[in-house]
């Protein structure tokens, strides 16, 4: 093929894929307009049955123009995620007219480029007024930026899919009036990000968070000679990779964040699971509130009294209000050996009868509970339809 012929069909590409961003765009209003709807009639965001009909028609329709199944099922999985995600952001900042600021002043781990100014970036994108990023050294650097008001939330990861819970985080949620009023999960992909021309057989010092070597054990032990040296957070790693400019160093970090620093990646994919995601949490001085539309999650913390099975008597209250139990952690209580609060996360919003039933019970029951927060869902997880379920309905 010439040059000039390549030329012509990436010029169509172009074109094409700036006509799809323009639909998403206008898909994207549409969406906001029925949220609208949606609050004017207190119809529930979520409509599992309607994304159903959606993608069993939308397979049938791809794989009549040659789109495979599982291409068009995983495309619109993004799609409706995002759907339900900005308009899940639309209901609460309405039921919260008075948290709304021109600019939200967000204090996070790291710097430019860290998983955490990512997810920082990605939640407040989905939210009215500017952002200021405020990178912190330390979990407690963060959480005091916003009790002194320096900041008017806190991005903080609490649990990632392979490496487990942060317990830093939550022994900061122990000594803090702060509140919970969100989450997000976000993917992270770990690459090797480098600063010149090079190869991974020349890498001889790696720089990373400890958090990030533990979900590449894997891969660090496959590399042999290779000198790991932790560092306090990604972006330290990738700012100390760009500066040195040597072809025997590299960063772990994202591909997204190393690109901030002119690196780029040698190899991607270097986490034990494919699938790893960290939850993060965003914590402000007071709660908001979570209209019943919206799917939410409450965040508790108890200290049970010392007797056999007193956590599970807890965690019956859960059962008998069929309240559904998503994360329990246990930490110890400082100054208190052999003592432990238990972090509770449920499904279920503070205002409405089984939780608020729930509550009534535990405080009957434990030594000390606090509902750490109220906050929307943004677990979303995806509708599935069989393929063969599309290709046999009429609809
Ligand atoms: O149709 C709706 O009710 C929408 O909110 C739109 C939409 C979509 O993006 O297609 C999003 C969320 C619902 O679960 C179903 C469908």
């Amino acid at each position: 093929m010439t040059q000039s012929a390549l030329d012509t069909i990436r010029h169509r590409i172009t074109e094409l894929d700036s006509h799809l961003l323009q639909l998403l765009a206008e898909r994207r209003q549409l969406t906001q307009e029925v949220a609208e709807t949606k609050i004017a009639h207190h119809i529930p965001v979520r409509d599992v049955k309607r994304e159903e009909q959606l993608l069993v028609r939308l397979i049938k329709e791809g794989q009549q123009i040659g789109l495979d199944p599982h291409y068009v099922t995983q495309l619109f999985h993004v799609v409706i995620e995002d759907s339900v995600l900005n308009q899940q952001a639309l209901l609460a900042a309405r039921a919260n007219p008075g948290a709304a600021l021109p600019l939200n002043r967000v204090a996070f781990l790291g710097d430019k480029g860290s998983y955490s100014y990512l997810a920082t970036q990605k939640y407040f994108s989905r939210r009215p007024g500017e952002l200021l990023e405020i990178g912190c050294q330390s979990f407690a650097e963060i959480v005091q930026k916003v009790e002194h008001a320096e900041a008017d939330y806190a991005v903080l990861p609490i649990e990632n899919s392979t490496s487990g819970s942060i317990n830093e985080v939550y022994d900061q949620l122990q000594h803090t009036e702060l509140s919970i009023i969100g989450e997000l999960i976000h993917p992270i992909r770990h690459s090797l990000l480098v600063a010149t021309q090079t190869s991974l057989d020349k890498i001889k010092t790696l720089y990373a968070h400890p958090q990030v070597f533990t979900q590449c054990s894997h891969f660090l032990a496959e590399l042999g000679n290779v000198e790991v040296k932790t560092i306090d957070s990604t972006s330290s790693a990738m700012l100390m990779v760009s500066e040195m400019q040597r072809d025997d160093v590299a960063a772990i970090g994202s591909e997204a964040g190393g690109g901030l620093y002119g690196l780029s990646a040698i190899k991607s994919n270097l986490a034990n699971q494919k699938e790893n995601h960290s939850r993060f949490i965003v914590v402000a001085r007071a709660p908001v509130v979570v209209p019943l539309q919206v799917p939410a999650k409450t965040t508790l913390v108890i200290s049970t009294v010392q007797q056999p099975g007193a956590l599970v008597d807890a965690l019956l209250v859960l059962r008998e209000n069929k309240i559904n139990m998503t994360k329990l952690e246990s930490r110890p209580i400082h100054g208190n050996p052999w003592e432990e609060m238990f972090y509770i996360d449920v499904q279920g919003n503070v205002q409405d009868g089984p939780v608020q039933k729930a509550l009534e019970s535990l405080r009957g029951i434990t030594r000390y509970i606090k509902v750490l927060g109220c906050y929307p869902s943004e677990e979303i997880s995806p509708t599935k339809v069989a393929a063969a379920n599309a290709l046999t309905s009429s609809s």
